[in-house]
């Protein structure tokens, strides 16, 4: 069985130790093997910081799977990882970067069956000078380079009772309605509608459109994008079979009862996508790209600084990633 690449994210935040906590967690949580794409004086460092036992061992991806029973299998990186829990670091830039594009390309190339990224702090890296948003922009630009082929990575965060999909995804608000156009709407819905099809093994799934102003514009008379342009994508969409409906208004679209009527629900912006998902499901929900020619799954919180290297971090999101990466790069049939 080929194991899921792992890159190890920023190594001041809590990806190193939810990272081994997944690992001690294998047998309990039926976790197909994967490795890791870092550094492993720092993930040893980490570990006995913590009091984890967790044998490491060297292994590039096709010793990986046989190693993984007995101990965590990591791929070093090139770069040096600096040891600095709590406290970000743009000298890591280079091998936090690393570790995503390595995985990727073992994925690419067939040594591994998906990618999985623990989390990474933007900041330091546009410090260090990466022109990419976050990953899923990053991921878009890897699958291009090494295809060929135009990618439009599309974010969703699946949690057990709600997936969400900003249509916009990391940029200001402000910017927002600018961006917005009909083309996109459409586009990222067709994205959507493909992958629940293909990956998620959803024969006709129900894509739930929010509007972008209070109560869909009123009208009109709070704001047109709702009526201008995401009424027209939601037109052409059905046009073409595909089962969209809204403008909904987004304050009521993700209550229990509502969230019954929907697969997916494309969001206008960032947080009213994900806000909703990760307050209903902070610890089981999962970021997934869509429109790569690959999986990636990432757990659905951030590098938590705050809390890092004090033991107490949650491993749950990142094992639920760790699951539907498997699931999704094993299946053809239904993914509830
Ligand atoms: N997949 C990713 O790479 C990813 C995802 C989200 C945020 N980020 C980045 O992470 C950085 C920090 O973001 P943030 O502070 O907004 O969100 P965050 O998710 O890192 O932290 C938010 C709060 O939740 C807590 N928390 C997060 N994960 C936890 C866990 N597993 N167990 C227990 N508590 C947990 C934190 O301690 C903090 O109080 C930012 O730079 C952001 O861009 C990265
Ligand atoms: N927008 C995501 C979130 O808040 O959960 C996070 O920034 C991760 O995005 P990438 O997977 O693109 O790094």
């Amino acid at each position: 069985m080929r194991p899921l690449a792992l890159s190890i994210g920023d190594p001041s935040g809590i990806g190193p130790e939810v990272i081994l906590q997944a690992w001690l967690r294998r047998d309990q949580d039926k976790l197909s093997p994967f490795y890791v794409l870092g550094d492993p004086a720092l993930l040893a460092a980490r570990a006995r910081h913590l009091g984890l036992d967790v044998p490491l061992c060297e292994a590039e991806p096709e010793a990986a799977a046989s190693a993984f029973d007995d101990h965590l299998p990591v791929a070093p990186l090139e770069n040096r990882l600096t040891d600095s829990a709590g406290q970000p670091e743009t000298v890591n830039a280079a091998g936090v970067i690393e570790a995503i594009s390595r995985a990727v390309t073992d994925t690419v190339e067939s040594r591994a069956a998906a990618v999985v990224t623990a989390p990474i702090a933007k900041k330091p890296l546009y410090d260090a000078g990466f022109r990419f948003p976050g990953h899923t922009e990053f991921l878009g630009h890897l699958a291009e380079e090494l295809t060929g082929r135009p990618a439009t990575p599309v974010m969703m965060l699946a949690g057990p009772d709600l997936r969400t999909v900003p249509v916009t995804v990391h940029q200001a608000l402000a910017g927002v309605p600018e961006t917005l156009t009909q083309a996109l709407v459409e586009e990222i819905a067709r994205i959507t509608d493909r992958e629940l099809r293909q990956r998620f093994g959803i024969a006709e799934p129900r894509l739930a459109i929010a509007g972008l102003n209070p109560h869909a514009g009123e009208g009109g008379a709070m704001g047109t994008e709702d009526r201008d342009v995401i009424a027209l994508a939601i037109h052409a969409l059905q046009e073409d079979g595909i089962n969209a409906f809204g403008p909904l208004p987004a304050d009521t679209m993700f209550h229990a009862r509502a969230r019954a009527g929907y697969d997916a629900a494309l969001c206008m912006y960032h947080d009213q996508a994900l806000i909703p998902v990760k307050t209903i499901a902070f610890d089981e929900t999962v970021n997934v790209t869509l429109g790569l020619p690959f999986i990636r799954t990432s757990p659905d919180h951030g590098t938590a600084f705050d809390i890092a290297g004090r033991g107490i971090a949650r491993p749950d999101s990142l094992i639920a990633a760790i699951r539907l990466a498997r699931r999704l790069s094993d299946n053809t049939d239904t993914i509830k």
